[in-house]
């Protein structure tokens, strides 16, 4: 029996040995390693190894990844013209979805039809290690400034906080960008991936995949909600304000930005670390007010719609506490989650087969002739 399910709540929609997102119980592994473990012990780029082929790293292995990371930061001049040209009041992810786009007008490697598993996964390297500077790029250009020279000495959270800054960043910054990439990197069959998914499983070019599926993200009821909540953070403005604004919002049947979660349904296990980091730099930052206002509208949501925080509710205060302006909280989940994409992507390949659910369809039955136009 055919049946349906709104919003495909509960549908599985494909095998995958990537990421394990426990609903009931809040936990996430990649391969098999809890994130828990992965913060603690491993790099972001440890992970896209991880991600892309299915185990850790040896350090030689490691040293090979992040060398080919950083000899791949140029992005062709076609998409730095562009990037210099775009409207300064342009989106990132606009930008990014864009740029991302042009990126495959200028990669040969880049066909359709029947996979070839080497060149695609060369690919997806390529886009690991350019979507941080196509943001940064645009970031700079934006602001009339020139994108520093990239360099290959530094880490992938490194390098796009000293391409944005034009300056080497702290240990401390390093570390928080690098924990919130790691948490961000996959994350099952989240809308962005099935997005992505569902392009190339029409055997249509890697390029076009995550296009769609940075097209997907931005959304606000995906990852554009960590924007929604520092605009919500900064319209409420101070803690004493924050249960009427939120009373509001419940009479008016309006969401709260990151709060809820189709799969968890208990709090999102990616939350704490964030929540971990957002109180240890709002305190140094002396801006205590983000995270108190935070905690009170997670407390009312908990208790009174039993809906907890997700990932995005306190990554937006740990960016801002960075200095990272608004509008690039979504283009850094982009990039975090392109390892993620990319390792779903070409998962995929491996195992093809065109996606093409049915329609319940409600439309008029009964067909009906063609009435002349005049008399319609
Ligand atoms: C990285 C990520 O993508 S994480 C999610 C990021 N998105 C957000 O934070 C946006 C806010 N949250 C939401 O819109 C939702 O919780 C989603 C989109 C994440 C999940 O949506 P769904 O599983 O479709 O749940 P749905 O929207 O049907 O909500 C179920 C009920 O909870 C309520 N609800 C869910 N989230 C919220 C919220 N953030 N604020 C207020 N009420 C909410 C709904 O109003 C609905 O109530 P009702 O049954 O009385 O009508
Ligand atoms: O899984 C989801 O639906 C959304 C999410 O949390 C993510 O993509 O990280």
């Amino acid at each position: 029996m055919t049946t349906y399910a709104k919003g495909l709540e509960g549908v599985i929609a494909n095998e995958s040995a990537l990421s394990n997102v426990e609903g009931a119980e809040g936990r996430l592994s990649y391969l098999g390693y809890g994130i828990d473990t992965l913060v603690e012990n491993c790099s972001f780029e440890e992970v896209t190894y991880l991600l892309h082929n299915g185990r850790l790293p040896k350090q030689d292995e490691l040293n090979a990844l992040e060398k080919r990371l950083r000899s791949d930061r140029e992005l062709p001049a076609g998409v730095i013209d562009f990037l210099k040209s775009a409207p300064k009041d342009a989106s990132p992810m606009d930008v990014l979805r864009t740029a991302v786009s042009m990126l495959g007008l200028y990669d040969k490697r880049a066909t359709i039809g029947e996979p070839n598993i080497a060149k695609d996964a060369e690919i997806a390297l390529s886009l690991v290690a350019k979507t941080p500077v196509i943001v940064a790029a645009y970031h700079r250009f934006r602001q009339g400034l020139k994108l520093p020279p990239v360099r290959e000495d530094l880490s992938e959270a490194a390098h796009f906080l000293y391409l944005i800054t034009g300056e080497a960043p702290s240990e401390a910054a390093t570390r928080t960008l690098d924990v919130a990439y790691t948490l961000h990197a996959d994350h099952g069959m989240n809308a962005s991936t099935f997005s992505a998914r569902v392009t190339i499983a029409t055997l249509s070019d890697f390029y076009s995949a995550i296009t769609s599926a940075i097209g997907t993200l931005k959304g606000p009821l995906h990852g554009g909600a960590n924007e929604g909540v520092i605009h919500m953070l900064q319209e409420i403005g101070d803690l004493d304000k924050v249960d009427d604004y939120v009373a509001g919002k419940m009479a008016r049947k309006e969401k709260i930005m990151g709060i809820g979660h189709r799969v968890y349904k208990v709090l999102d296990p990616r939350a704490p670390h964030l929540r971990k980091l957002a109180i240890q730099l709002t305190e140094e930052l002396g801006e205590p007010k983000w995270i108190q206002m935070s905690e009170r509208i997670a407390t009312i949501m908990r208790e009174q719609k039993s809906l907890n925080a997700n990932v995005d509710f306190y990554s937006a205060t740990v960016y801002y506490s960075l200095g990272i302006p608004t509008d690039l909280f979504t283009p850094i989940f982009a990039i975090a989650r392109t390892a993620g994409w990319t390792a779903q992507v070409l998962e995929q390949l491996r195992d093809n087969r065109l996606y093409r659910p049915l329609t319940l369809y409600t439309g008029p039955v009964e067909l009906k002739e063609v009435e002349p136009i005049a008399e319609r």
